[in-house]
């Protein structure tokens, strides 16, 4: 009998029969990140095509499952937790995220395989929009995502008005998580640093911060900040970003909107407290604008409406014609 420990528990009902019995695991990795690879699996009873995460049971992996679970109930813009298995395979726990499978694969791709690695902006705009209301949701929920980032976008599908989701919650917090010890009556508040009290928000800000990168990126096809040498966090690098030194280049930016230049300053302000927040990116110009319905019926309408007025004039010429015929 294998020593069961318990890493904590679910506030969900997971399953513990082999996954192998509901679902066909394909060898075939779909991708593969830091905690391990995802691979393609499909119901076997259902159909459903899906996506399976490995996790070494642990305090960490049953966070991240926990926290997937509960952000992505109720958005569409949050890739879905299908079933968790608690399964045990020779003396390791594991626990199996199946998730629905994003045909599209990683945005981090998507960008790199374009010719010029550019977006129109609104291209870029029409991401940033399923960016920000996964975002949204998830701060309206005191969850700060923390790890935004190109390679954990998903898209569902290879055509072009596939919908971004959302995944990868590794590193996701709830904004009143540490703040446990502060709110039990025995901690005495007198010495504890302001940012403490504030790190919930600081932490929801780092998400805004990420999207300003991945909005850069998306409209000229490379990062803001980037290592001059090979030393991937070098101390120049640091320290442009703290003290947030990058530039337009004018070669690929002449041609941006003055509003989505000023729409990602306001995303790297470096003082996290002056940071744009997800609601002002919400009503900001460049994104309303870029994202508002398209004209495209409002030109229809114009069409129906110019044509009915062809259609009155030549009716009333008709009459008119009539009574003189007469
Ligand atoms: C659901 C989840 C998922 N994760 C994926 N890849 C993960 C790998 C680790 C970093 N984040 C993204 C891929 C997917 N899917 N689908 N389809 C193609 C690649």
């Amino acid at each position: 009998k294998t020593t069961n420990i318990r890493y904590g528990s679910f506030p969900f009902t997971t399953r513990r029969n082999p996954i192998i019995d509901d679902y066909d695991i394909s060898s075939e990795a779909l991708g593969c990140g830091i905690n391990g690879k995802v691979l393609k699996c499909q119901h076997r009873r259902t159909g459903q095509k899906c996506a399976l995460k490995i996790l070494k049971d642990s305090v960490r992996a049953r966070q991240e499952i926990i926290m997937h679970k509960r952000a992505c109930e109720n958005c569409q813009y949050i890739v879905q937790v299908v079933d968790v298995y608690e399964n045990t395979y020779d003396f390791n726990q594991c626990l199996l995220l199946v998730m629905e499978r994003m045909e599209g694969g990683e945005l981090f791709n998507r960008i790199r395989e374009r010719t010029n690695g550019l977006y129109t902006e609104r291209d870029a705009a029409r991401y940033i929009w399923m960016i920000v209301q996964a975002v949204k949701h998830l701060h309206q929920m005191d969850i700060a995502h923390r790890d935004l980032k190109p390679e954990n976008l998903l898209l569902t599908n290879e055509k072009n008005d596939a919908i971004l989701k959302l995944s990868d919650f590794g590193f996701a917090k709830h904004g009143n998580d540490q703040l446990l010890p502060l709110c039990t009556p025995l901690f005495t508040p007198f010495y504890v640093a302001p940012e403490i009290l504030s790190r919930g928000r600081y932490d929801k800000a780092c998400d805004i911060w990420s999207m300003g990168i991945i909005m850069y990126v998306l409209l000229c096809g490379y990062p803001p900040f980037f290592p001059e040498s090979e030393e991937q966090l070098s101390t120049g690098l640091r320290s442009r970003i703290r003290t947030g030194n990058y530039q337009f280049p004018n070669e690929e930016w002449e041609h941006i909107s003055e509003e989505a230049k000023s729409t990602i300053r306001r995303m790297l302000t470096v003082e996290p407290a002056q940071r744009i927040t997800i609601g002002e990116i919400l009503t900001s110009t460049w994104l309303t604008e870029l994202t508002s319905e398209r004209p495209i019926d409002m030109i229809a309408l114009q069409d129906v409406e110019t044509q009915t007025q062809l259609e009155v004039a030549v009716a009333s010429a008709t009459d008119i014609q009539r009574r003189t015929d007469d």
